[in-house]
């Protein structure tokens, strides 16, 4: 199967972390354009061999450090959009951590990211791209109460781009309790709820206090299968998993991809989708992802047309939006069917 041509949904995909090396450059000498010390770019290029999570934290501060004023963010998330559509992502929903910085408000950075989704639609017509607004756990709960209070005044105006929030950020050092006040007002003024769940070992306890909280849809969910409790209470649940591979296995969170979590899940009959996470980081693409999964687990293409129409299914379009993927796709893999019976 060609994957590139496979119309697909991406659910999980953090807006800095998905700048391509082009992407970076070119922020970089849009900041710096009297700098061409291409040493002094090539050191903002990620690095490709991460080995740990905590790692990867400090790779986001390189791209921080470039989407810092209004321009430079439009432009970032104008070229994200364009890649993700480049390689036939059909429904992509972005986060992104609203950030003051020395040129922006928190307001300004919400307010540029939304409208330049809105111009996309003019640009890019054959993707559809939504937003979660992202808490990062580490930035504490004042802010996150702060940028929550935000995102649901925001959504009065962008109510075609907001549609959830995501809770991201390094776990570690921080405790989900602790979120959870401002994450029940978000969810009473009817915000969809994403949250980053056990990427690290030995965090059993606040996975239940996640499972128990409720969440439409969850982040990796790496170690759930550490106690038996959580496995199937999440299992119960069927809460949607986005599954990042290459994330994973570049974070060192999973060791070897035959125990990536996906194949124990697939087997439970479990709602997954395949998502990138963070391709700037991790050097990959939606397509493969999907391509390493299918050999990998083995993966028929009713299976991996399964997973799509189960990604649509939980993604937080709207009805007719996701009547209208739903027919993309199924009419794709009848046709792929059709031609493939021909040759
Ligand atoms: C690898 N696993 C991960 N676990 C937790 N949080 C992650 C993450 N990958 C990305 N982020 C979150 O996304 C931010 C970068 O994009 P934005 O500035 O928001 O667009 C990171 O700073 C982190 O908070
Ligand atoms: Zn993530």
């Amino acid at each position: 199967m060609d994957f590139r041509r496979l119309p697909k949904i991406e659910l999980h995909a953090h807006l800095n972390g998905s700048l391509s090396n082009a992407n970076i450059l070119e922020l970089y000498f849009l900041k710096y354009p009297k700098k061409d010390e291409e040493i002094n770019a090539k050191a903002y290029k990620v690095e490709k061999n991460l080995k740990k999570l905590t790692e990867c934290f400090i790779k986001f501060k390189y791209a921080h450090e470039l989407t810092d004023c209004p321009e430079r963010l439009a432009r970032a998330t104008e070229n994200v959009i364009r890649d993700f559509s480049a390689d036939n992502v059909v429904y992509l929903e972005l986060r992104t951590t609203p950030r003051a910085t020395e040129y922006m408000t928190k307001e300004i950075y919400l307010k540029t990211v939304c409208e330049t989704i809105r111009k996309c639609r003019e640009i890019f017509p054959e993707i559809i791209v939504k937003l979660l607004p992202s808490i990062d756990r580490s930035y504490g709960v004042k802010n996150a109460s702060e940028t929550i209070d935000m995102i649901i005044e925001f959504r009065e105006n962008f109510p075609d781009v907001i549609v959830g929030v995501d809770v991201s950020g390094n776990p570690i050092g921080t405790e989900f309790r602790k979120f959870r006040d401002c994450l029940q007002k978000a969810r009473n003024a009817g915000l969809k709820i994403a949250v980053h769940c056990a990427e690290t070992k030995g965090t059993v306890d606040e996975n239940m206090e996640m499972l128990d909280f409720g969440m439409e849809r969850m982040g990796h969910g790496t170690f759930m299968n550490e106690s038996p409790e959580t496995w199937n209470k999440l299992l119960e649940k069927k809460i949607f998993v986005e599954c990042c591979i290459s994330s994973n296995l570049k974070c060192g969170t999973v060791v070897d991809i035959d125990q990536h979590h996906i194949k124990k899940l697939l087997d439970a009959d479990h709602p997954v989708g395949i998502c990138t996470d963070d391709f700037g980081v991790f050097d990959t693409n939606l397509s493969r992802e999907f391509e390493i999964c299918s050999k990998t687990f083995n993966l028929s293409s009713t299976d991996i047309e399964s997973i799509i129409l189960t990604s649509i299914e939980h993604s937080f379009a709207t009805d007719s939006e996701k009547s209208t993927l739903k027919t993309l796709v199924s009419d794709f893999f009848t046709e792929t069917e059709q031609a493939e019976n021909f040759t």
